[in-house]
């Protein structure tokens, strides 16, 4: 679960989120959308303890995700393609996060081979296409096996083998009961991935319901955004 308070933060004079409160919840997939500078990925990046919030709070399993002991076991996260370092081979950057998490190492096999990246894993991730290198990213956040996952824009550049993968991932950790929280500017993907939605523009929240809900009132869920979002920007 992921609960967020009155959450807000300014850069300066630049308002990025104004004070949202939602909950992510267990057993489902939850799609965060927004334009670009919406302010998504600095929810995001709040919820993972990344940047400090000007006001408000964001919970991961009821603490501050900076208060988790063994946060990789606790919370997958994908922010960033190219967080590994480019001169690592993908296996060494794993091998390196699990043995920083008392993660056993067999897990690093299985990661490889749940993304598909055993034939590249003594690859330097410099290398890597968008694909592979967002491959890897999913990798890593899948390396503890956790409870909640957290991932900014993670079909980017994922080829169709690569997202209908993916989909279905995400769909299983959902289906054990855990938490997915997936931002996309994908709206069919979200349409047919995402159980609920959250929808922000200029750092506010404009709606938290189901994707049934939203399609049902609208005709897709493409349209719904646009209605929701037409004349709104921050
Ligand atoms: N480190 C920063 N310094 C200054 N302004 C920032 C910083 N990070 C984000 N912003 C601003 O905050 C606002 C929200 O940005 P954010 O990256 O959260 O949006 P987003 O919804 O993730 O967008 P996108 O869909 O393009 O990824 C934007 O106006 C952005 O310019």
């Amino acid at each position: 679960m992921i609960e967020v308070r009155d959450l807000a933060k300014r850069y300066g004079s630049t308002v990025a989120v104004d004070g949202i409160s939602f909950t992510v919840r267990p057993g489902t997939v939850t799609g965060f959308l927004g334009r670009n500078g919406a302010g998504k990925s600095t929810t995001m990046r709040m919820i993972l303890g990344l940047t400090r919030p000007t006001r408000g709070t964001a919970l991961v399993g009821g603490r501050p995700y900076r208060e988790l002991t063994d946060p990789l076991r606790r919370v997958g996260a994908l922010l960033e393609a190219r967080a590994a370092h480019p001169d690592r081979t993908a296996y060494h950057h794993l091998l390196w996060l699990a043995r920083s998490n008392r993660i056993p190492k067999a897990r690093v096999h299985e990661v490889l081979g749940m993304t598909g990246l055993e034939h590249v894993a003594g690859r330097r991730a410099g290398g890597f296409s968008l694909g592979m290198a967002q491959r890897l990213g999913l990798a890593a956040a899948l390396l503890g096996d956790p409870e909640v996952l957290v991932l900014d824009e993670p079909m980017n550049g994922l080829d169709p083998d690569g997202i209908r993968w993916l989909r279905g991932l995400l769909r299983d950790h959902a289906a054990q009961g855990r938490t997915v929280f997936v931002s996309s500017h994908l709206m069919g993907e979200v349409a047919q991935t995402a159980d609920r939605v959250i929808v922000i523009e200029g750092g506010r929240l404009l709606a938290d319901t189901t994707v049934a809900e939203l399609t049902a009132t609208a005709g897709s869920l493409e349209d719904a955004f646009f209605r929701l979002t037409e004349g709104r920007r921050g």
